[in-house]
């Protein structure tokens, strides 16, 4: 069994498999989609049982724009229902809603119900949930140079002041006080990064699953959290 008072304070998770999921039952991925955001419900009220802080996981990086539109579609209405179907369940549990990303191209209806919802939450201190949608790690830190480039040009800080603090300060990520998971668990037997977050993962311990992210439950996360409990982390120290 696992520690309930070793738990990882923020849990990162790269959810992926719906769509492998869904060809295996011969559905379209779209039914893989929706199986997927019950598990992510799922998720969520483990994390804020178990008293985790922060939960990000990606729902949509940037590269997902190249899939078919009907797919794309299907997604972008699926965030739309689930921040609705939600939104008073968060309230009532605690949990504050934080979306990261390039939201520029999301649709408009989307982008003004997200911005709804972290109004709406942004009190709210038992979990925090970030979801990372048209979301990539390289862009991330794209933008956090450019604006600390442009307010060295301005004078507004000097150059000694840019340091690791400054660019936390100014990436995404800085919608929460623990922005470095402690644990990244990828599902679906998938053994990379994809892009997610780079800066932030720089000494998160990582477990990849095999279940695809429909069958990701908690027998599943236990085991990530078993196996997280039994990592040494030295942060470059010797043993
Ligand atoms: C959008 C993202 C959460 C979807 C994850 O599942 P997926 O569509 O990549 O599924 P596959 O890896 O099985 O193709
Ligand atoms: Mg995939």
């Amino acid at each position: 069994g696992f520690r309930e008072d070793m738990m990882p304070k923020h849990v990162a998770v790269i959810m992926d498999g719906n769509a492998r999921w869904a060809k295996l039952r011969s559905l379209p991925a779209s039914a893989g989609h929706e199986a997927g955001s019950r598990s992510l419900r799922e998720l969520v009220e483990l994390c804020a049982h178990w008293g985790i802080r922060v939960l990000t996981v990606f729902a949509f990086s940037y590269d997902n724009w190249i899939r078919p539109k009907v797919e794309v579609d299907f997604l972008m209405t699926l965030f739309e229902r689930e921040i609705k179907s939600q939104l008073q369940n968060f309230v009532r549990e605690g949990i504050r809603i934080s979306v990261i990303g390039d939201s520029s191209k999301l649709p408009k209806s989307l982008q003004k119900l997200i911005s709804d919802a972290e109004e709406t939450t942004k009190d709210n201190s038992r979990l925090q949930l970030i979801v990372a949608v048209s979301y990539s790690g390289k862009y991330d830190i794209v933008q956090a140079c450019k604006s600390i480039a442009s307010k060295v040009k301005d004078g507004v800080i000097q150059l000694e002041d840019v340091g690791e603090g400054l660019i936390e300060q100014e990436l995404e990520t800085n919608c929460t006080e623990f922005p470095y998971p402690d644990l990244l668990i990828r599902t679906s037997g998938e053994q990379r990064v994809s892009n997610f977050l780079l800066w932030q993962l720089a000494y998160t311990e990582f477990f990849f699953a095999e279940a695809l992210w429909p069958d990701f439950g908690k027998a599943e996360f236990v085991e990530a959290l078993e196996s997280f409990q039994q990592r040494q982390r030295r942060y470059g120290a010797r043993r």
